[in-house]
């Protein structure tokens, strides 16, 4: 635990209407003591609707930010997003492996966006699985993600510990939501070295569920430095989220008609 000010990195894709991508990210680590960076993997065209469009950044415009942020920023936890393709994932990988220095990695394999649109190359998830996991301490799948990189038929209908085990043999810990289940309550499993947890929270009702997997995963990489273990940091950084959700409705961003954005500075305004 450090008692300085965290320099947290999101590398990640952008959403102009904030709710998402490195703009939550950026958001979240503000609103829990962290200094925010981030490195743009792709321009999404996209609100609360939908993704319109995806230009993804090429593999050298992605590594040539990372090691000129490296070679002056201190970092002390990066959450990762959006990649959009092979080449990038490998990209980032290598540029993390050489680069053993940054503490503390979380995962996020971004694959679909709430709406349904796809936000990477169906190709780019064997990359993944075998470059990227292996270099994150904790990875965040929702139960779509938890099947794609367990090549089951289709989603679970909830976390359970037994996913959450095969998930972990990829090689990395694993936060697995359960944000997309039915039941009162939204349950999650971190399995981290070993040792399970459950977290539970009340299932908010609301469509404001855009940016939810971005906000949890930034919370973790924020909260990871300031805090004993990733126990501590999943279980604050899932409270944040709980209350962010219960507040959104105090915000008033998109047509309505869509998913609107948590309220990432709900403790100030
Ligand atoms: N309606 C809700 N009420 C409370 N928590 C939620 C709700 N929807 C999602 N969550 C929580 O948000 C986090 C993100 O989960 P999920 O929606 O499954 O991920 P993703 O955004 O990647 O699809 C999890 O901790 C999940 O339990
Ligand atoms: C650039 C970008 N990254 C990720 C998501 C997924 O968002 P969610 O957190 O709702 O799964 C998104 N919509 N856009």
């Amino acid at each position: 635990m450090t008692t300085r000010i965290p320099n947290v990195l999101s590398i990640a894709g952008t959403d102009p209407s904030g709710g998402a991508g490195i703009m939550a990210d950026l958001k979240t680590f503000g609103a829990l003591g962290a200094y925010g960076c981030g490195v743009v993997t792709a321009v999404v065209a996209q609100n609360t609707q939908g993704v319109e469009a995806v230009g993804l950044l090429t593999p050298d415009q992605v590594r040539t930010q990372i090691e000129n942020l490296l070679a002056d920023v201190r970092i002390d936890a990066i959450k990762i997003g959006m990649l959009g393709s092979a080449a990038v994932i490998e990209t980032v990988a290598d540029a993390l492996e050489a680069h053993p220095e940054v503490p503390w990695r979380v995962l996020d394999p971004v694959m679909v966006a709430s709406s349904g649109d796809r936000l990477l190359d169906e190709d780019a998830v064997d990359a993944l699985r075998s470059r990227l996991v292996p270099t994150a301490d904790v990875i965040t799948p929702n139960l779509a993600e938890a099947a794609v990189l367990l090549d089951l038929p289709e989603p679970p209908p909830e976390p359970t510990e037994d996913l959450a085990a095969r998930l972990a043999q990829l090689g990395a810990g694993v936060m697995l939501k359960g944000g997309h289940g039915t039941g009162d309550s939204s349950e999650d499993i971190l399995l981290v070295g070993g040792d399970v947890t459950h977290l539970s929270a009340p299932r908010i009702a609301t469509r404001n569920t855009h940016g939810t997997g971005c906000t949890l995963s930034a919370a973790m990489a924020a909260l990871r430095p300031q805090r004993d273990g990733w126990a501590e940091a999943t279980r604050d950084a899932k409270d944040y989220l709980t209350q962010a959700l219960a507040a959104s409705e105090r915000l008033d961003v998109g047509a309505g008609t869509g998913h609107g954005p948590v309220h990432h500075f709900h403790a100030w305004w």
